[in-house]
């Protein structure tokens, strides 16, 4: 029989199937993409939560759900996405370098100029559904960091494994790790 974990979060429960990602680790496979439920829910709270900043920023794919609702709920108008790829929009782009315990392969993170501009100076809140082994906010910071912005919070629905000890992230609800 497939392995389930039951989450319970913002009053709602998801059972997540729990995936071999190799050979010592499971994980809890938690993807907010098509739950509008769980991401206007932990959305709102999290909006709550997180300091005032000039400008939210995430990675693609599974933060944007996430900050576009954190963004509506805040009533700010703009938000910043790291693309994980080069688009030909993009102009003098910024590119910096992550690998994610669910990808488990090197991927890139980069904004376009504009973007860049938008960071400048700003203070600016990261946010990202999950965190896990902290690569992925690292990028986004490290991406912040180079664009002249100023990192005052950090945010994720979840924190996996040994990020739930961390306390430089606003979290929801504690996922745990599957090790053999
Ligand atoms: O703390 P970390 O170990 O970096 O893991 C967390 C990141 O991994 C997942 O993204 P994923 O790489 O699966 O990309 P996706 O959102 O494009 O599916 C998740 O959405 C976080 O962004």
């Amino acid at each position: 029989m497939d392995e389930i974990y039951t989450l319970e979060l913002c009053g709602l429960k998801r059972d997540l199937p729990v995936i071999q990602i190799n050979e010592d680790l499971k994980i809890a496979s938690f993807v907010i993409l098509g739950d509008a439920e769980l991401v206007e829910k932990s959305g709102e709270i999290l909006a709550k939560k997180i300091p005032e900043a000039d400008v939210l920023i995430t990675a693609e794919a599974k933060g944007i759900p996430l900050i576009y609702e954190i963004a509506k709920q805040k009533g700010m108008k703009k938000y910043i996405v790291a693309r994980k790829s080069l688009k030909p929009y993009m102009k003098d782009p910024l590119v910096t370098k992550v690998v994610s315990i669910t990808t488990q392969k090197e991927q890139i993170l980069c904004l376009d100029k504009d973007e860049v501009t938008m960071l400048d100076g700003k203070n600016v809140v990261i946010i990202d559904d999950v965190i896990s082994t902290g690569e992925s906010i690292n990028a986004l910071e490290d991406l912040v960091n180079k664009a002249g912005g100023n990192v005052i919070g950090k945010a994720a629905i979840l924190a996996e494994g040994d990020a739930a000890n961390r306390d430089d992230i606003l979290f929801l609800q504690k996922l745990p790790l599957f090790k053999k």
